[in-house]
């Protein structure tokens, strides 16, 4: 959110940074950070990794990195050279208490160098179960002495379930203070998820009609096309609702659904932000059927490509019930969405990626027109957050020719028409963390309403294996269950897959 320049020498410490992150997504955003000259000139990232590296090792490792990943691509040109030289790695285990004297040492050799004590960002990109044993150590060592100088980012999942999140936040806490604590979430950090605020309150004619009293439902849909990758043993114990739902989907929620803040400051949004968690409505162990349904791909086609089941992919058990999958309904109990479900999905290796909000808009109360063979089509505002990033307001014409009978049709707003290249989220996040800035970072009870919100499904599933794993096809929107979520409150999941021939469609002229 914030536009300076890093002024203070800044020593970035990243646990797990010969991981799948650190070289998708950590490095290419510090590397495209420093090509913007967003980077202080004294600054220098230490990563670290159990085995003996040398610098020297690693960094043509980064480099063949950023050849793949950056979107400046990394080509071995004066700047990445000077931008891979203030790369060094360390080898250190996580359990091993030595390991971090040794960082220590390495930490204060910069700041000599520096001719300062520089300020420490510690970006824990590891699996959180370490998340405490690197606190307490960095606290036992005096890594993070100073309040004002020193913070953390911490990657998701921020606990496993709301009571595992209170231990480790209480753990954080005994090391660090809550404004050096940067929990992530990089939807946050997506362009057209911050212009969802943009959209909704720098501007004056939508939010009369954000509301209980215009809108009918909102669908909210994160689809993606892989599968789970190399990340198999990982996703094994979490699960599309941990994994998608608990943090990116009820943010995007948040967003959608909160108040004007008062400011722009990361307080006043988070304050609002978190008043819609706080108003979910929590459902009662022997609801979750009726709201929630969960589902696991099997063996299908994406884009003409074959792909194989859940079951059958790298580190995946033959009989596992991890669902790759989630539909629900939401309702917020507060004055502005009483009775307004909000349709949440998710999944793996779904027809096509997109994520999307969809707000459908009241009918009208009557109408005398005829209409096309779609019918009469509700007004909708299609906020597209990717891979299309746009914004489309779909509302009735007249049909060109002799008869009164109308049509849909849309106006659209194209995100890249006015944008130069998007920063990625990682290098928004990465920016306003090195500046302080927490805005679009999580604070903690966000965290532990999200898991409040969820915890009740989790407990649910544990001790109810599905009966019907995997139940829909690769390459599919998901399980027919999913349609019957909608149907039983008369609505349909809405495709968006439509092209502008297709809505302005003319046959019947
Ligand atoms: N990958 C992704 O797309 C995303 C990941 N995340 C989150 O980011 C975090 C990291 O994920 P990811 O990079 O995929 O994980 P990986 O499994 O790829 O990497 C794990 C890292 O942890 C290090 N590590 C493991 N054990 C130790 C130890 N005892 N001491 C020191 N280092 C150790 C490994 O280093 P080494 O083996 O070299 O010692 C490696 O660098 C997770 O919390 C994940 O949920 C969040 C969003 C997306
Ligand atoms: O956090 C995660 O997000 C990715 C999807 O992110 P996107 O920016 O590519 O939409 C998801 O694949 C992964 O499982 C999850 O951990």
């Amino acid at each position: 959110m914030t536009k300076n320049k890093l002024k203070n020498p800044t020593i970035i410490v990243i646990f797990g940074g010969t991981g799948d992150l650190a070289k998708r997504k950590l490095f290419p955003a510090f590397q495209n950070l420093y090509l913007d000259g967003r980077m202080s000139e004294k600054f220098q990232i230490i990563a670290l990794g159990r085995a003996e590296k040398t610098d020297e090792d690693f960094r043509s490792y980064v480099l063949e990195n950023l050849e793949n990943f950056s979107r400046k691509k990394g080509k071995s040109d004066p700047e990445t050279e000077k931008f891979l030289s203030h790369i060094t790695y360390h080898s250190l285990d996580i359990d091993k208490e030595e390991s971090y004297l040794s960082l220590n040492e390495k930490i204060k050799g910069f700041d000599e160098a520096f001719g300062e004590r520089a300020n420490r960002l510690f970006y824990l990109s590891i699996t959180p179960s370490f998340i405490s044993t690197i606190s307490s150590n960095i606290k036992k060592i005096g890594l993070a002495a100073n309040p004002k100088q020193d913070r953390i980012i911490i990657e998701k999942p921020f606990g496993y379930d709301k009571t595992s999140a209170i231990e480790l936040n209480e753990m954080l806490s005994q090391t660090f203070k809550e404004e050096q604590i940067y929990r992530i979430d990089h939807y946050l950090g997506k362009e057209t998820v911050q212009n969802i605020l943009a959209f909704r309150f720098g501007n004056s004619m939508f939010e009369p009609l954000w509301s209980r009293n215009f809108i009918d439902f909102v669908q909210i849909t994160v689809a993606e096309e892989v599968g789970v990758e190399e990340r198999g043993g990982f996703y094994e114990g979490v699960g599309a609702l941990k994994d998608m739902i608990q943090n990116h989907l009820l943010q995007i929620l948040c967003m959608t659904a909160m108040e004007a803040p008062a400011s722009l400051s990361a307080d006043d949004i988070r304050n609002r932000k978190a008043d819609v968690l706080k108003s979910i409505r929590r459902i009662k162990p022997e609801e979750v059927d009726h709201y929630i349904v969960r589902g696991q791909y099997d063996a299908g086609t994406i884009k003409g490509k074959a792909v194989p089941g859940y079951r059958q992919d790298k580190g995946i058990a033959p009989d596992s019930n991890t669902e790759t999958y989630v539909a629900m309904k939401i309702y917020l109990d507060n004055w502005r969405w009483q009775g307004i479900p909000f349709y949440l999905r998710t999944g793996k290796r779904m027809e096509e990626k997109q994520s999307s909000i969809i707000i459908q808009f009241k009918p009208v109360p009557h109408s005398s027109f005829s209409y096309g063979k779609e019918g009469m089509t509700p007004n909708r505002l299609i906020i597209n957050i990717q891979p299309a990033m746009d914004i489309k307001l779909q509302f009735m014409t007249k049909k060109p020719g002799l008869s009164l009978s109308l049509r849909p049709a849309e106006m659209i707003f194209d995100y890249f028409s006015c944008s130069t290249m998007s920063p990625e989220a990682y290098e928004t996040l990465i920016a306003d963390a090195l500046l302080g800035d927490p805005t679009l970072f999580m604070r903690w009870d966000q965290v532990e309403e999200a898991w409040d919100a969820i915890d009740t499904i989790q407990q649910v599933w544990k001790t109810t294996a599905p009966v019907n794993f995997p139940n829909y096809k690769a390459g599919s929107w998901g399980p027919e269950e999913a349609d019957e979520l909608l149907a039983r409150q008369g609505h349909k999941w809405i495709p968006n897959t439509q092209t502008k021939e297709e809505l302005l469609d003319d046959t019947d002229i």
